[in-house]
C-alpha cells in the first residue's frame, strides 16, 4: 500500500516522499526581493518531498501586497538563486508560484499609482497587506480597471519570461497560481469576470486566459516542470461562481490534455472550512479528480487545506490523493516530515508572526533533537 512517505515521480522532478510545503506568503521580501534569510527558511524544510514558495509576483502590475517576492527583475532573481542553491545543498527540491493578483492590490502599490487590473471593473470585497511610515496593516483593495484585450498577450508574455526567469534561477519548475481569487480566477469566476468578449460569458471563455497562459509556460519550460493550483470553492479574496462543479469539470478535462506534473487542488475555503461550498450541492473532489483521468490527466494529484497526519495517510492510501500539501504546520516545524513519520509531536505556529516581520517566527521554529 503506499503511503505519505514513498518516494513519487511527479513529471519530470523525483521527489523523495508526497509530503509538499503549501505556498504561504510571508511578507519578508523588501523590494520584493528574497533576503538571504528566506534561503535559510526554504533550507530547513528542505526535507520536504516538494517544496512550493509563497507566491511570487511576475511583474509590477501583478504585485498585490506589501514585501511579497517578485520574479522580474535581476536583484530578484540574485535573491531566488540563494534560496534554490541553498534549498538543493540540502537534498531538497522546489518550485516557485507564479502569481498575478489582478484585483487584489492597491494603488499604492500599482505601476505609476495606477488602479489594479482585472477582467472586469469590479471592486473585490477584500483587503490587502500594506506596510506604511507607522508599519503594516491590512487595507481595502483598490477598484481596479477592465483589462483590454490588446493587454492580455501582454501578460501571457509576463507569465512565459517569469517561468523562463524560474529555471535560470535554479528553480525545479513552477506552479502556476490560478486559485484564491486572483487574476486567473477572476477570470474564471462568473462573480468577477463580466466579460462581454471571447474571454468573458461561457465557461470556455472564461477560461481561455487560464489556456494561453498554460500554452506559454509549457511551451517555455515544458509541461514536465509545470504543475497548477486551483480552489474550486474558497471564497478568498471575494471569489464566487454559483456552478463551481461544471467549472472546474471543464478546467480538469483542459488541464488533462498539457500533460502537467501537478493539479493542486485547495479543498474547502482556504484556510478555512473543508466543506465549505458556492452553489446549490457540496463539490465532489472524488468527481474532479475522476474528470481529470477521464480526460487523460496523468499528471500527480496534490490535495490541501487542514490536513493533519492521519487524513493525510488515509488519502495516500486510498488514492484520493498522491500527495498532501501543508502550510501553517510547516510554518511551525521544518522537520514536519520526520514528525509525520515517527508521529513526534508538533510545534504549534505562531500566528501573530505569520506576516511581516524579522526571523522570530521565520527561522527560529525547533527541529526535534
Ligand atoms: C498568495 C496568497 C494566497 O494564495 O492566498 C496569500 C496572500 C496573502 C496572505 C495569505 C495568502
Amino acid at each position: 500500500m503506499t503511503t505519505l512517505y514513498d518516494p513519487i515521480t511527479v513529471g519530470d522532478l523525483q521527489l523523495a516522499n508526497r509530503i509538499v510545503m503549501a505556498p504561504l506568503t510571508r511578507n519578508r521580501s523588501p523590494r520584493a526581493v528574497p533576503l538571504p534569510v528566506t534561503a535559510t527558511y526554504y533550507s530547513q524544510r528542505a526535507s520536504a518531498g516538494l517544496l512550493i514558495t509563497e507566491a511570487t509576483a511576475i511583474s509590477h502590475q501583478g504585485q498585490g501586497y506589501a514585501d511579497v517576492p517578485g520574479l522580474y527583475s535581476e536583484e530578484q532573481l540574485a535573491g531566488w538563486r540563494r534560496v534554490t542553491d541553498a534549498v538543493h545543498a540540502a537534498g531538497g527540491k522546489i518550485v516557485v508560484q507564479l502569481w498575478h493578483v489582478g484585483r487584489i492590490s492597491h494603488t499604492s502599490l500599482q505601476p505609476g499609482g495606477g488602479a489594479p487590473v482585472a477582467p472586469s471593473a469590479i471592486r473585490a470585497n477584500a483587503k490587502t497587506y500594506l506596510i506604511g511610515p507607522d508599519g503594516g496593516g491590512f487595507a481595502p483593495t483598490s477598484e481596479p480597471r477592465a483589462l483590454r484585450l490588446d493587454e492580455l498577450p501582454g501578460i501571457v508574455a509576463d507569465y512565459r519570461r517569469a517561468a523562463r526567469a524560474a529555471i535560470e534561477a535554479g528553480f525545479d519548475g513552477v506552479e502556476l497560481h490560478a486559485a484564491n481569487g486572483y487574476l486567473i480566477d477572476q477570470f474564471l469566476r462568473s462573480g468577477s469576470n463580466h466579460r462581454d468578449d471571447a474571454y468573458g460569458g461561457s465557461i470556455e471563455n472564461r477560461a481561455r486566459l487560464l489556456t494561453q497562459v498554460l500554452d506559454a509556460i509549457t511551451d517555455e519550460i515544458g509541461a514536465g516542470r509545470t504543475g497548477i493550483r486551483i480552489s474550486p470553492v474558497t471564497p478568498a479574496n471575494d471569489a464566487s461562481d454559483p456552478e463551481p462543479q461544471p467549472l472546474f469539470d471543464y478546467v480538469v478535462r483542459k488541464l488533462a490534455g498539457y500533460g502537467l506534473a501537478y493539479v493542486h487542488v485547495i479543498e474547502g475555503a482556504t484556510g478555512g472550512a473543508r466543506d465549505y461550498r458556492q452553489g446549490d450541492a457540496p463539490f465532489d473532489y472524488a468527481a474532479l479528480k475522476a474528470a481529470y483521468a477521464q480526460a487523460g490527466g496523468r499528471g500527480a494529484w496534490m490535495t490541501n487545506n487542514g490536513y493533519d497526519r492521519a487524513a493525510a495517510e488515509q488519502a495516500v492510501a486510498s488514492g484520493a490523493a498522491d500527495l498532501v500539501a501543508f502550510g501553517k504546520l510547516f510554518i511551525a516545524n521544518p522537520d514536519l516530515v520526520r514528525r509525520l513519520r515517527e508521529q513526534a509531536p508538533l510545534n504549534a505556529p505562531d500566528n501573530a508572526t505569520f506576516y511581516g516581520g524579522t526571523e522570530k517566527g521565520y527561522i527560529d521554529y525547533p527541529a526535534l533533537a
